[in-house]
């Protein structure tokens, strides 16, 4: 079996879904599973309702602004008096009734509730229509089949009891839909973690033993820097397993980093291709060369944080002092991109992604001496060489380097 991944970028219009359904004509839909995203920023804007529903201010503009992204879709794909405009108001009835009936005030168990309807809206249309242009398929509600625990918005797998519920369920011999991102812990529906439909992918392939992963992208594979930020980029066309973790280590969001362990261990090929030009090949991720071409590959952090911590009586940074640091800034959900040591100060490039920064730096003021820059990009070169890191000391001023043997790191104010 074959399993795909298309996500948002890929089902964001009507053009976008009938193209989905030229890639898999090319393809071939028999023993097929296909795992989609929800459309567009879809996720975004569910997000968007769960704050109006905790704030109670403004839950029907944001309701009102995902349902109509969802009807005018439906609308341009399918006649007035289908089907399927009664299945999207249902599920948008579905989620009235949580809204009626929930009583938690757990925001992550709200989140989830929430959030998943992004998913279920998607492959609901995606499903109907391919069935509307003749492409038969099983649609199957991913939460009967991918089993967590309750850790609403982070839920970690039971993969015994998912690779059961898969060989169970999943048609061999038919194209299979289901959503991606979503999961349930046998009551209440989980997620697997933002951006987590490249790990859905790995899943099934995981429990399914398939022959191979395709992610679907709106670029022609793995590039060597992300084209937003890079304008020269060269396309890989194979990189290995421990690459694609190393890649996504320093933060390429091109594959989910969870996606890759079960695909190696069952070495199982990843590949990246263009929905756009899907004749072409892409990138393979698979066991083997670590790269090819073998040219420097660039990552770039934006808004991060380099905090300077010294002792305020001048004595050495050692262990007591670090791990009370290290300590902090886990409390504080500060993720610690770099790090550097010398006797009397300690130095972290931190990104402040829950706001909190603030907090941190107000209780340690009053035990160390803190310097620290704000609104910095830190790059990364895997497979550095002196020209690749003169065209980044190029983009601004570097304020701390770090060599490791493959990798090269550059703190930077633009
Ligand atoms: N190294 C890279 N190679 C290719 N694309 C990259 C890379 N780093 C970042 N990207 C970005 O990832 C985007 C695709 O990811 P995304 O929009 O999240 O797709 P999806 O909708 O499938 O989740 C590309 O358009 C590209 O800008
Ligand atoms: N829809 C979810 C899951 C996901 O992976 O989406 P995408 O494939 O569009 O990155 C999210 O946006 O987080």
């Amino acid at each position: 079996m074959r399993v795909f991944k298309f996500g948002g970028a890929s089902v964001k219009d009507a053009k976008s879904i009938q193209n989905v359904a030229d890639v898999l004509r090319n393809e071939g839909t028999n023993n097929v599973l296909v795992v989609i995203s929800a459309m567009g920023k879809m996720t975004n804007a569910f997000e968007k309702v769960v704050h109006a529903y905790i704030k109670d201010n403004g839950l029907e503009d944001a309701l009102e602004y995902v349902l109509k992204f969802h009807t005018s879709i439906a609308y341009e794909l399918f006649a007035r008096d289908h089907s399927i405009h009664e299945k999207v108001t249902m599920l948008f009835g579905k989620l009235s009734a949580f809204f009626a009936q929930n009583k938690s005030k757990d925001y992550d168990f709200i989140y989830d509730q929430i959030v998943c309807f992004g998913e279920l809206i998607s492959t609901t249309i995606v499903s109907a229509y391919f069935s509307e242009i003749g492409i038969g398929n099983n649609w199957l509600d991913v939460r009967d089949l991918i089993r967590t625990n309750n850790t609403f918005r982070a839920a970690k797998v039971d993969w015994e009891t998912t690779k059961k519920n898969i060989n169970q369920s999943i048609k061999k011999d038919e194209l299979n839909i289901v959503q991606g991102f979503i999961s349930s812990d046998g009551t209440n529906t989980t997620t697997l973690g933002r951006e987590g439909s490249d790990f859905t992918a790995g899943i099934f392939a995981y429990c399914l033993g398939a022959e191979s992963v395709t992610i679907w992208k709106d670029v022609d594979g793995v590039l060597n820097a992300d084209p937003r930020a890079f304008d020269d980029t060269t396309l890989l066309e194979q990189i290995s397993y421990e690459e694609a973790i190393e890649m996504a280590f320093y933060g390429a969001s091109v594959i989910h980093p969870k996606t890759i362990k079960p695909l190696q261990n069952l070495e199982i090929p990843l590949h990246v291709r263009s929905f756009v030009n899907y004749e072409k090949p892409g990138t393979t991720v698979s066991k083997g060369k670590s790269i090819y071409p073998e040219i420097p590959c660039f990552i770039v952090k934006k808004n991060q944080i380099l905090v300077s911590i010294s002792s305020l009586d001048f004595s050495f940074m050692v262990e007591n002092n670090i791990s009370h640091i290290f300590k902090r800034l886990a409390e504080y959900q500060l993720k610690v991109n770099l790090i550097q040591n010398s006797a009397i100060s300690f130095s972290v490039c931190v990104e402040d992604n829950f706001n909190k920064f603030r907090h941190f730096l107000e209780e340690m003021q009053s035990l160390y001496k803190i310097d620290y820059t704000e609104g910095l990009s830190l790059f990364t070169i895997r497979h550095f060489n002196e020209e690749s890191r003169k065209a980044i000391l190029k983009r601004g001023v570097s304020l701390l380097t770090q060599i490791n043997k493959e990798t090269l790191q550059i703190t930077i104010r633009e």
